[in-house]
């Protein structure tokens, strides 16, 4: 039986399986703002997520406490209160209501004497946060042994969630139909199942490559407000169009759209971030003031459907560097790497500029400004 309590499967017992399992009902019990008790080596904790957790939530996670709270922080997050740290910590606040664990948790330029320990016994709860989406800070007590509050919570393993990670490049192809796009005609669009707390994930095969050597690819990740409502602030609904025009100038290849908003923080964490960015922040400061490292983004997905397209080998169409290192290492060959340029327009130029003075990102500046005209 996993430290969970999943002691009735319904098939299979695949270990990574069964972690998935308990993982994906934690994340979704997170999600909904109910405690879940974390068992890592030697100890039990009570956490409960601060992003998704309602004033009431908050108030009787406090009154069941017989130990004391913590207020748990991802490292960017507590270097943003001026903490001095290169790991996740614990603050000790006492009782706190919401608005001033929120102050500590989230608000721009917050700055925190509260007591602190380092704490990457509970590292893992960074990683169950970018997989619920949600802000990483979590209200955490020790769970002792017949607590009453908690028995009908669901625990999970820090083992199981790793082990679990396993299942983040499993994916099987599960529907596949032509999709006539207005620049694009000849486009089939292939959907994949599986991950860990994922989405279905999108392959956009566009004509007919030859799979035998490099396949044109272009890896992207989505933008709601760039590639679906023209959102000025980025490149990415032009990388996405013009990346696919680019693959069918090649005479065939594939978009892999990968469901990783804001890159892999989510619609919410992303919208704050741009609430920030208008304060005065750039792309990877806002994004550290609520918690999060410049990029979290991950690729076994993509690596999974590419193997599941029989792609080996790809032109990879695309300026990150980060993109290209992830396929090498999962042993995609990168022959080539070609550059897909959006536009830039006053409202994107700094988040350009950041991304290749921040993130490495090949921008190629005199191609732009040719390209302006
Ligand atoms: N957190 C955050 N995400 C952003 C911001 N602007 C755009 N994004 C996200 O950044 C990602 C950009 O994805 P891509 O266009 O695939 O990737 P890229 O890293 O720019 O690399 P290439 O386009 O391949 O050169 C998407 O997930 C967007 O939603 C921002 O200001 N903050
Ligand atoms: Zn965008």
């Amino acid at each position: 039986m996993s430290e969970g309590g999943s002691d009735i499967l319904f098939g299979g017992d695949d270990v990574s399986e069964i972690a998935k399992l308990n993982a994906e009902r934690a994340v979704s019990e997170l999600r909904y703002g109910r405690p879940v008790v974390l068992a890592t080596d030697g100890a039990r904790f009570a956490v409960l997520a601060l992003d998704a957790a309602a004033p009431a939530d908050v108030a009787r996670f406090f009154a069941a406490a017989d130990a004391e709270t913590d207020l748990f922080l991802s490292a960017p997050r507590a270097r943003a209160l001026g903490l001095s740290t290169i790991g996740p910590v614990c603050l000790r606040t006492g009782p706190q209501d919401i608005a001033e664990l929120s102050r500590l948790a989230f608000a721009a330029g917050a700055r925190s004497e509260a007591p602190w320990r380092p704490a990457p016994d509970l590292g893992c709860l960074v990683e169950l946060a970018r997989l619920a989406q949600l802000l990483p800070a979590f209200l955490v007590r020790p769970a002792r042994p017949g607590d009453a509050t908690l028995v009908r919570c669901l625990a999970v393993a820090e083992a199981e969630l790793r082990a679990a990670t396993a299942q983040e490049t499993r994916f099987r192809e599960v529907a596949r139909t032509p999709v006539p796009l207005r620049d694009v005609a000849d486009c089939r669009f292939v959907v994949f199942r599986g991950g860990l707390a994922q989405r279905d994930q999108l392959a956009i095969v566009v004509g007919e490559a030859d799979a035998s050597g490099p396949v044109p690819v272009r890896i992207h990740s989505s933008c709601i407000t760039g590639d679906l409502f023209g959102s000025l602030k980025c490149d990415c609904g032009d990388q996405l169009r013009e990346g696919l025009q680019l693959i069918a100038r090649r005479g065939g290849g594939v978009l892999l759209y990968l469901d990783q908003e804001g890159r892999g923080t989510g619609l919410a964490a992303k919208m704050r971030a741009y609430g920030l960015q208008h304060e005065g922040f750039d792309t990877i400061e806002a994004d550290a003031q609520i918690g999060f490292e410049p990029d979290g983004r991950r690729y076994g997905a993509a690596v999974a459907m590419l193997r599941g397209l029989g792609i080996g080998s790809v032109e990879l169409l695309t300026n990150n560097p980060a993109k290209i290192a992830a396929l090498q290492a999962a042993g995609i060959e990168v022959s080539a790497r070609t550059a897909v340029l959006g536009t830039v327009t006053a409202e994107n130029r700094d988040y350009l500029v950041t991304k290749a003075r921040r993130a490495g990102h090949l921008l190629d500046w005199p191609a732009i400004a040719a390209k302006l005209g």
